[in-house]
């Protein structure tokens, strides 16, 4: 579906005033290569500025590359813009593209003229979507007046009328409510499974990534740092699992053989390890009376994280894949 090969964008930056102009030359992708299969939900990350809008605006024809070759769907967006935009659908959380002043009933039927929708399946799919999404309460509101929520979901709709089979989502919950986000999610989970369609995820909510995504393509500084499964990276790159002991009373010494002893106060103590936990907690009531314990797993906001601060992945793309 995608096919992304040694991409490069650089800009332009001007700087300084009237008489002592200079120009910065920005490398916003560097060398970036991969493919979307058809029918797959990938999650694109990177922190602000590493490069993720660049690329979708490649992908979607706004933007002409310097270098590499781009296919979507078996054309280059930018070359062939009309026929690829008509084939792709996206949603910006930051903006809408319902007209502010009109109900959103009127917003989708202008959006089913200017891509040309036949009317039975323009009916058919705002009989889909109305029930999908609950547009029904506000399809006669105008979108100025819709919660966030409302808007996200309108914009899904608009997006999906002509039945692309590329969907770009961009921060889609961002600002939205637990409620809220988990619709919305569903909703995306429901036409990639039952109409197949393909969904390059950007966002900066990891919960967005778990819940959908089963592959994720991290950049920064405009470089692809890792291609792979969510799971594969959390095994790589994430910390340990911790074990958190109750004891029946604080232990004058509360280091176990064998497991990383993080903290102690009170009663409790903290241990890292890895693998399975049942040696661990058979090492740890062997030690001591304990009265209460849990295991936390790591999670995949801070392994994330993690990366973003420390670089974490310089060099190890493919290693995860
Ligand atoms: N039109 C432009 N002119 C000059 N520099 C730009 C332009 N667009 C983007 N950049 C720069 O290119 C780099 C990548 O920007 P991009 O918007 O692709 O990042 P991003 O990963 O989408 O970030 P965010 O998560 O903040 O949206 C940034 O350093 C940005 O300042």
């Amino acid at each position: 579906m995608i096919e992304v090969e040694h991409l490069h964008k650089t800009f332009e930056v001007r700087q300084g005033g009237l008489w002592r102009r200079t120009v910065r030359r920005h490398e916003a992708v560097r060398d970036l290569s991969f493919r979307v299969g058809a029918g797959e939900i990938v999650g694109y990350l990177g922190p602000n500025g590493a490069g993720k809008s660049t690329t979708i605006k490649v992908l979607t024809g706004l933007l002409v590359p310097d270098g590499g070759e781009v296919w979507v769907g078996g054309l280059v967006p930018w070359r062939d813009r009309r026929r690829h935009v008509a084939r792709l659908g996206a949603v910006f959380g930051q903006r809408t593209t319902l007209w502010w002043d009109l109900p959103v009933r009127d917003s989708l039927d202008l959006l089913r003229h200017v891509y040309r929708v036949p009317a039975p399946r323009f009916r058919e799919n705002l009989r889909a979507f109305t029930e999908l999404l609950e547009l029904g309460p506000f399809l006669q509101t105008p979108a100025r007046a819709l919660s966030l929520g409302q808007r996200m979901r309108a914009d899904l709709a608009a997006a999906l009328l002509h039945d692309p089979q590329l969907l770009f989502l961009d921060e889609p919950t961002v600002g939205l409510d637990v409620v809220a986000k988990e619709r919305i999610r569903e909703f995306v989970r429901h036409i990639n499974a039952e109409r197949g369609v393909t969904v390059l995820l950007t966002t900066h909510d990891l919960g967005d990534v778990e819940r959908l995504a089963r592959r994720v393509m991290i950049i920064d500084h405009g470089r692809l740092l890792y291609d792979g499964g969510l799971g594969q990276l959390q095994a790589r790159y994430g910390s340990a699992r911790e074990l958190v002991v109750d004891f029946e009373v604080a232990p004058d010494q509360a280091d176990v053989p064998g497991l990383e002893l993080l903290e102690v106060q009170g009663v409790r103590a903290r241990y890292a390890f890895s693998g399975a936990a049942a040696g661990p907690i058979a090492q740890v009531t062997a030690a001591a009376p304990v009265r209460d314990l849990t295991v936390r797993e790591p999670d995949i906001e801070a392994t994330v994280r993690r990366i973003y601060e420390g670089g974490l992945l310089q060099g190890a793309l493919g290693q995860g894949a």
